[in-house]
């Protein structure tokens, strides 16, 4: 069987990235993630990555290419990242299901506290951001 898929966003703009702070539950309550969720039956990728920031952050996002390789989440599922940019750049994403949102620097990234699985793919989100800053 095809392991579920969770899509998250790497939204870039300015040279920072967006993260937002999850509320819940609380072993992950107070942690950062990429706005993002699962992608139900029927539904593309793409499809569900723009669902969720609009549900989450309330902004329309346009869907770039993939960041990163899959990263393994508990119960078989993967964590699998894309690209993203703010289908309005000066549109202001804001925390509707978490506790916050913030836009980090590149140089922030590796002290942000992130969930396990987001940990994995600092790396690749270093790159990403840094090619939008010297782009
Ligand atoms: N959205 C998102 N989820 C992540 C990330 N990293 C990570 O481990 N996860 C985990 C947390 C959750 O167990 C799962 C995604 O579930 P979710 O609660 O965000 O998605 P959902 O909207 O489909 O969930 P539900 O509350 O409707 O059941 O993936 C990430 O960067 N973004």
């Amino acid at each position: 069987m095809k392991p579920s898929v969770v899509v998250g966003a790497a939204i870039v703009r300015g040279g920072l990235l967006l993260a937002q702070q999850r509320a819940y539950p609380a072993e992950a309550a107070g942690r950062w993630e990429l706005p993002g969720g699962r992608v139900e039956a029927g539904e593309s990728e793409p499809d569900a990555l723009r669902r969720e920031c609009a549900e989450e952050l309330g902004v329309a996002v346009a869907v770039l290419g993939r960041v990163g390789a899959d990263v393994p989440l508990p119960g078989g599922k993967v964590l699998r990242v894309f690209g993203a940019a703010l289908a309005d750049p000066v549109a202001e994403p804001r925390a509707v299901e978490h506790r916050a949102v913030r836009w980090f620097a590149a140089a922030e990234l590796p002290a942000v506290d992130w969930l396990p699985a987001d940990r994995a793919l600092v790396p690749a989100l270093l790159d990403l951001v840094s090619a939008a800053d010297s782009g």
